[in-house]
């Protein structure tokens, strides 16, 4: 199979961590007699430093006529001070939106052999972390209208949050699609006790689970969830929310399974064509100094494998890769169990290759 891969290294850790995501392909690639081809193109704050542009027109018509898109992270403490329209964070959203990714999954699975890594009660770790974020993608507060303005002698901003049924419907039925293929089990998280975008949230994904009378389907409020999370994330399989809660509540999930660097993710809309990435950002504290895990962004390609390409076999490959290698004790820094062995990112890309074989 011949793949045509459009890779936004970004900002910050994004070139460490995708070299690594590219090695991983290439080597399965090879293995099982595929050709997957890179077509580098610059979003993000490098955009801005190399013409001024957080999202050129070029890099967009990329994402749009290729295969897929592997993106590292964008943002950094060097563009705060840009206009806000063309802060290298508004490149990803741009991406998103213009692709039509409604559909972002960011699987929280705790590899056994991290369970010593998270930061909870290992009781609860035991009772097993597996659950997937089902994140509505391009609406939103985030696609609303943004303003600011000077009123009676001081700023006044606002965000609108808003939601039109078919944005909730859509999503609602990749969330009971997705449990169909797991263990049969949607929380729709919301505040409708106090928002009408989340009443009509509501709304909407109770009229869908009707279609999916083999779905068990509960709704929870945000806020609960976010305690529940941690006090027993056994009782959640597929958790579907908007946008902006979505974005909160998969960082939470992630620390949870040991590292934020762990977490790969796949946005979808109605093609093949979609973007994978890892959930967390440009980690500015840690760039260009070989620290980071490339993990979650190496698990972002064994999802392109499964969703864009179909590849399910050589998807496994590289879980089953990555699953040997922390097996092996392997660790890079920010994976706090004792006694790892603490190896450096591209490092870690190397044992994932050579495992591959
Ligand atoms: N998808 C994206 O491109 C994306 C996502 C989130 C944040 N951002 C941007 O990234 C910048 C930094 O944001 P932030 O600091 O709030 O969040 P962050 O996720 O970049 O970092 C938070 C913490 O997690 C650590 N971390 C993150 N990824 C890691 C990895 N792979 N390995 C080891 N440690 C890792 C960092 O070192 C830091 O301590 C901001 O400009 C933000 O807008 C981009
Ligand atoms: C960088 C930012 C726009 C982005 C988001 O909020 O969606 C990030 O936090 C993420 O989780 O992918
Ligand atoms: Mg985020």
């Amino acid at each position: 199979m011949k793949k045509n891969i459009t890779v936004i290294k970004g900002d910050g850790i994004g070139p460490e961590i995708v070299t690594e995501a590219m090695k991983v392909l290439d080597k399965v690639g090879a293995k099982y007699g595929h050709e997957f081809s890179f077509h580098e193109i610059l979003a993000g704050g490098c955009a801005i430093d190399a013409c001024g542009k957080c999202l050129p027109e070029q890099s967009l018509d990329a994402c749009l006529t290729g295969d897929s898109v592997l993106l590292g992270a964008v943002g950094g403490p060097k563009w705060d001070g840009v206009d806000k329209n063309n802060r290298p964070e508004r490149a990803l959203l741009g991406i998103r939106s213009a692709m039509g990714l409604y559909a972002n999954l960011r699987p929280a699975k705790l590899f056994s052999q991290l369970r010593a890594a998270s930061p909870l009660n290992p009781e609860i770790v035991a009772r097993g972390i597996d659950f997937v974020v089902v994140r509505e993608l391009i609406g939103g507060v985030y696609f609303g209208a943004h303003d600011t303005v000077e009123e009676n002698g001081e700023k006044r901003a606002t965000d609108i949050m808003v939601y039109s049924e078919h944005e909730i419907e859509r999503i609602a039925r990749t969330a009971f699609e997705t449990a169909r293929k797991r263990r049969g089990k949607v929380t729709s998280v919301d505040k409708a006790n106090v928002l009408d975008t989340s009443r009509l949230w509501r709304e909407v994904v109770t009229r869908v689970s009707r279609e999916y009378p083999d779905v068990a389907y509960s709704d929870m409020l945000v806020d609960n969830t976010a305690m529940q999370i941690v006090k027993d994330p056994s009782q959640f399989d597929v958790i579907v929310t908007e946008n902006m809660f979505g974005d909160i509540l998969s960082d939470e999930a992630s620390m949870i399974t040991g590292s934020i660097g762990m977490i790969p993710s796949s946005s979808l809309g109605e093609t093949k064509n979609g973007m994978y990435e890892p959930i967390h950002g440009s980690a500015p504290d840690i760039a260009g100094q070989n620290l980071a895990n490339p993990i979650g962004t190496i698990l972002s390609g064994a999802m392109m494998l499964k969703y864009s390409f179909d590849l399910d076999e050589e998807s496994a490959e590289i879980e089953r890769a990555v699953s040997a290698v922390l097996d092996a004790g392997y660790r890079t820094a920010d994976i706090m169990d004792e006694g790892g062995r603490r190896v450096s990112c591209s490092e870690m890309g190397d044992l994932i290759c050579s495992e591959i074989g």
